[in-house]
């Protein structure tokens, strides 16, 4: 996932060897990111007292830079080369999500990005897409294992919108898969990545219920509790796909909650999460072709422990280990995660 994400924002042309260093630097970085956050109270006095703490984020800040701002430079190369018509790269010119932000003009500020913002969103980009989807994958993946008939009535809905024979979904073919997209929406409703969303400040005095929220006081979400609530869902903690379509065998589910909200694993509203579109993209097309390739069985005797642990995101306490085999070939593997 992280590689994919890579090759979005920079381009496909990033090396194996390259992607791991930038790995390196955003894990070390959001790994260390509750121990560097305290560094935002009172930073004159932060610098006094936490002299190492602060030595240690401006060196992660100073890896950042070195790896990843040659990336942004070579795509503004690129792009100044095409605007002058030499064209290194032939006609093929994949946009990535930097040359999104080369481009960009800040409409109140009259100016584009400079390079540290870019940086910044990259790794926004980066990290914000990692994690969260991989975790949601995992989940859903489990949940195929656990519930056979699942996977089972899901490979029929794949064969038949690819064709017998056809060995790999391609992205146009999603559209025609309600089932899919049922089961992902249930996996995210049923296990949620995130279990808030990032602060939010109230703009005026607010009440809520008994409560109020004085003026930039911080409010937030219990994502999980709304997917899970009884009044709105029935039997919520069962994992059925089905409750996500209607007669028609259509899915007809507003996630952005524009409507009403029901379960929002992306947050609502003004700052929903932007790669939303990108994530159920992501997933549909993962798990569509994870199971047309392989069949996935649990390990004998293994009735999938579905609890959790609070990671970077809501893992998986016991993560997934299950038996793989080919479809085709019925060779037989084990994984685990
Ligand atoms: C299953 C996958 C994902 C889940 C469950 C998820 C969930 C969330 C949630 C709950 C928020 C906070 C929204 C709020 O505060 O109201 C958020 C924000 C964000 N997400 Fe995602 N996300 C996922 C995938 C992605 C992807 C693929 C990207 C980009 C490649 C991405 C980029 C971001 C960014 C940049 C923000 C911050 C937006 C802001 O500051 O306003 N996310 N995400």
């Amino acid at each position: 996932m992280f590689c994919l994400l890579v090759f979005m924002c920079f381009g496909d042309r990033v090396e194996d060897k390259k992607i791991k260093e930038i790995e390196q630097v955003e894990r070390r970085m959001v790994v260390n990111h509750s121990r560097f956050n305290i560094l935002n109270f009172w930073p004159s006095l932060s610098k006094i007292v936490l002299r190492k703490r602060w030595a240690q984020f401006l060196q992660l800040r100073k890896d950042q830079e070195e790896v990843i701002l040659p990336l942004i430079r070579a795509r503004r190369e690129v792009k100044e080369q095409r605007l002058r018509n030499l064209n290194v790269e032939g006609n093929e010119h994949v946009v990535s999500y930097v040359d999104t932000l080369l481009d960009l003009q800040l409409p109140d500020e009259k100016r584009k990005l400079n390079e540290l913002e870019i940086l910044n969103l990259c790794n926004e980009f980066l990290n914000g897409g990692t994690d969260t989807t991989t975790t949601a994958l995992q989940w859903i993946m489990t949940n195929l294992v656990k519930y056979p008939q699942i996977q089972e009535k899901l490979l029929l809905e794949i064969k038949e919108v690819v064709g017998e024979g056809e060995e790999v979904v391609k992205e146009d073919d999603l559209g025609r898969m309600p089932y899919l997209k049922a089961i992902v929406l249930e996996g995210l409703r049923r296990h949620p990545p995130a279990r808030l969303v990032l602060p939010h400040a109230v703009t005026k005095d607010t009440v809520v219920g008994e409560f109020v929220v004085p003026k930039n006081g911080t409010v937030n979400f219990m994502v999980a509790d709304m997917g899970w609530d009884s009044k709105v869902w029935d039997d919520p903690m069962a994992f059925k796909p089905e409750r996500f379509l209607n007669g028609e065998r259509e899915v007809s589910f507003d996630i952005t909650g524009s409507r009403e909200i029901k379960m929002m694993p992306f947050g609502a509203g003004r700052r929903i999460c932007p790669g939303y579109g990108l994530a159920i993209l992501h997933l549909e097309y993962f798990v569509a072709n994870l199971i047309l390739s392989f069949e996935w069985r649990a390990v004998d005797g293994d009735d999938i422990d579905l609890s959790e642990k609070q990671e970077l995101t809501i893992v998986m306490k016991n993560p997934l280990c299950a038996h793989i085999s080919r479809r085709d070939a019925g060779s037989r593997a084990q994984v685990h995660d």
